[in-house]
């Protein structure tokens, strides 16, 4: 804390300041003007006065406007070296330094001069200091003929990035062309070529009836600079489109493509990635860049409706297989975990017996089914966009998913019981009468199997199943009323409702639960029990692991673009504080979501 001694003298700043080398206007002398205005006031023990003066008059913020101060008069001036030539300066002084008396400086000084970093820094001052990177031009050719005269000459210097064009031979005339200028590029930044450019020479080489290949091949063989002949398009194409940004839906490597004109030039991404889309002038083929690695050229990516039609040629070629769903939904009773210490509404357990049991999985396989192929019949890309939630928006849906048994519950329950003010799950619907402990709208709200259903056909429900002959199902208004009392309500989802959640009201998070390696969960499911259909806590047998883990492979494969954030969960502490810090993060900070939920008249791609 800074400390003011009050009724004391001002300090004497001004004489310090006086002492020191001011230069003229700057922020120092501006700091040494409002010190002394000060110094008035705080004669005068004007109240927070002795405070602000004691700030200003701090030696820290002194220094750093020297500092600051000294910046802006070197940005003033023009860097000129005061010699070109420091490294023949250098062996020059050392010569001078055979004929003085040797002392331990010269002998410093000798060493200093004859260290190869010192040399390598002279040599490379001397390169700037001359101006020496620069290419050499070959001279103009005296005799252009007449008609030549609209041919460009563009020279390009290569480095070490790919010089971010691509060629391609006319159809019909044979000649070749530039195909596409990729964006962030040699080629673009320099802005001398641009597609539908005509090329006629490359280092001197008449590309006249070569094939793309052999002017690549003259190309690869060019060694610091490039010389094109070009006869440039009349119109070059100007990208005004604004950028957009996607969450890629499905994976895409371009090698293999067959399709993609340009292997070298595609992108690969993975579904789930953000991509910036750069280009979208052609129709079939965009330029995008991931925005984990902005700086980089762009590449090929196929076209929202390009892709599209691949995914259907693709889908249709693929044998028929029966929709086999991931899982369906199945409600225990209630929740009576052994160390729970109050009621929490909303906990469902669940087991694999059980739901293959349910008659309404039968139902919901069929429902889920278009989740669950989403990927390969879905839009490819999903137009995103930043979005920070403020203070007063209701808080975001959290969704955990994961396969049974990996421990869903387990840090939901441990979430909700580290705030209950805060966290809280959503109260479910049923179809079964209330126990006698029981109260409506506490363990469930109790309906009739026709408003029930009413609910499910008017996409009301976000989840439902049967057991024993009854619903279950958690409704969008359940939720509602957890997020409208200012709560984050946090709730599991088997993957395939994920979409029905997904909406600009709800602005779910989802949360992938997985397990670990199947070595580790052996270790720390030792004494873990899965919950059967008989209330009888089972132990974990080495087929449940690798069943849950297979199963983990199949949701990400299916449904991994859906998820914002993945927990492995090996140990359960360590998964609780990673969950909790997500869920932190989810509500205060700005995350990537679908614009449609943001602006409901978004173009959609
Ligand atoms: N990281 C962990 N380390 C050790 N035990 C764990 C861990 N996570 C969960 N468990 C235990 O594993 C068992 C199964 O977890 P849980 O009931 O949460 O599974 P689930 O994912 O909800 O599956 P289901 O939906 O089938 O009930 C519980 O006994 C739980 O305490």
């Amino acid at each position: 804390m800074i400390q003011s001694d009050k009724g004391a003298d001002p300090p004497d700043w001004d004489r310090k300041l006086s002492t020191a080398t001011q230069p003229r206007n700057g922020l120092s002398q501006i700091l040494r003007h409002v010190l002394q205005e000060l110094s008035l006031f705080y004669s005068r023990d004007v109240n927070g006065v002795c405070l602000l003066y004691d700030l200003l008059h701090s030696p820290w913020l002194q220094a750093l406007l020297k500092v600051y101060d000294c910046l802006q008069e070197f940005k003033e001036k023009k860097l000129v070296p005061a010699t070109p030539h420091a490294q023949k300066l250098s062996c020059e002084v050392i010569e001078l330094l055979r004929d003085i008396p040797n002392s331990p400086e010269i002998q410093e000084l000798r060493q200093i001069l004859q260290a190869p970093h010192y040399k390598a820094l002279l040599s490379a001052h001397d390169t700037v200091a001359q101006k020496d990177f620069e290419p050499l031009l070959p001279p103009l050719p005296d005799n252009i003929p007449e008609s030549e005269e609209a041919m460009r000459i563009v020279c390009l210097v290569k480095n070490q990035q790919p010089l971010g064009a691509t060629i391609k031979r006319h159809e019909m005339t044979g000649d070749i062309l530039v195909a596409r200028v990729i964006h962030g590029g040699l080629v673009e930044r320099s802005g001398l070529l641009y597609a539908g450019d005509k090329l006629v020479e490359v280092n001197g080489v008449s590309v006249e009836g070569l094939d793309p290949e052999q002017v690549i091949h003259i190309l690869a063989m060019s060694r610091s600079t490039i010389m094109f002949k070009v006869v440039p398009v009349p119109n070059p194409p100007v990208n005004s489109q604004k950028m957009v940004y996607v969450r890629a839906m499905t994976d895409y490597w371009p090698q293999e493509d067959p399709s993609i004109p340009c292997m070298d030039a595609g992108l690969p991404f993975q579904k789930g990635d953000i991509l910036q889309i750069v280009d979208q002038n052609d129709a079939l083929w965009w330029q995008a860049r991931k925005i984990s690695d902005l700086a980089a050229c762009a590449g090929l990516i196929p076209s929202n409706h390009l892709l599209k039609r691949k995914q259907r040629e693709f889908w249709w070629s693929q044998p028929y297989q029966p929709h086999t769903c991931l899982k369906s939904n199945t409600y225990k009773e209630e929740y009576v975990g052994s160390d729970q210490k109050f009621f929490i509404a909303g906990f469902r357990r669940s087991m694999r017996l059980c739901r293959r049991k349910s008659h309404l999985s039968q139902l919901h396989a069929t429902v889920c089914c278009t989740g669950s192929c989403y990927s390969a019949v879905g839009a490819p890309y999903e137009e995103v966009v930043r979005y920070q939630r403020r203070p007063t928006d209701k808080h975001r849906l959290i969704v955990l998913v994961g396969p049974s048994g990996v421990g869903v519950t387990e840090l939901r329950r441990q979430l909700i019981e580290f705030n209950p003010n805060h966290f809280q799950s959503a109260v479910p619907h049923t179809t079964r009468s209330p126990k006698s402990y029981e109260m409506n709208g506490r363990e469930y709200h109790y309906v009739s199997k026709e408003t029930f259903e009413n609910l499910m056909y008017s996409h009301r429900m976000l989840e439902y199943g049967e057991y024993k002959g009854h619903l279950y199902g958690t409704s969008v208004d359940a939720v509602h009323a957890v997020l409208d009392e200012g709560k984050v309500c946090v709730m599991d989802l088997e993957p395939q409702d994920i979409q029905v959640a997904r909406t600009h009201e709800l602005k779910p998070y989802v949360i992938f639960i997985k397990p670990s390696s199947l070595s580790c969960m052996k270790e720390s499911r030792k004494n873990a029990k899965i919950i059967t259909d008989y209330f009888v806590d089972m132990k974990f047998k080495d087929e449940d692991l690798q069943e849950m883990e297979d199963l983990a492979k199949k949701m990400e494969t299916q449904f991994g673009q859906f998820f914002d954030h993945v927990i492995v969960n090996d140990n359960l502490q360590d998964s609780c504080a990673e969950l909790l810090s997500a869920v932190q993060k989810a509500q205060e900070e700005p995350q990537w979501v679908p614009a449609t939920w943001i602006s409901t008249d978004a173009e959609s791609l």
